[in-house]
């Protein structure tokens, strides 16, 4: 049965009183977004993306600004000549909740789009 991918799927509301995902749960929608790290004992993820040059790097963070607004969540970026590392988590509960696995295939696809020189982990 071909559930709905991640990338397809939009942001619930950032409600407080939901439990993060488990480290185990973490796990299993790490595997659809692979290129991502678990971080801080699978509280957060995190993926460092490469770009031709600077304006790359920013129009990637500029797409990627205007998804969280669309999405009403919002990464941590770091950005600066050729590359760009973004993290994710869900500040409400501090922890991983299925929103960041969301935007995180999200982000991959405009990565792809905007021609990202390739990406590390
Ligand atoms: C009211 C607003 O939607 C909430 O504060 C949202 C905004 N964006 C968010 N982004 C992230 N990463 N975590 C949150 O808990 C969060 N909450």
């Amino acid at each position: 049965m071909t559930g709905s991918s991640l990338a397809e799927k939009t942001c619930t509301p950032c409600r407080g009183g939901v439990p993060p995902l488990t480290p185990a749960e973490a796990e299993g929608y790490h595997l659809q977004a692979p290129d991502w790290s678990l971080m801080d004992g699978a509280t957060r993820i995190e993926r460092r993306f490469r770009f031709k040059d600077f304006l790359e790097a920013f129009a990637f963070v500029s797409r990627a600004a205007a998804l969280a607004e669309t999405e009403a969540h919002h990464p941590d970026i770091s950005f600066g000549w050729g590359y760009a590392v973004v993290s994710l988590r869900t500040k409400k509960i501090k922890g991983l909740h299925e929103n960041d696995f969301i935007m995180a295939a999200k982000l991959d696809r405009i990565a792809d789009g905007t021609g990202a020189a390739g990406q590390e982990a």
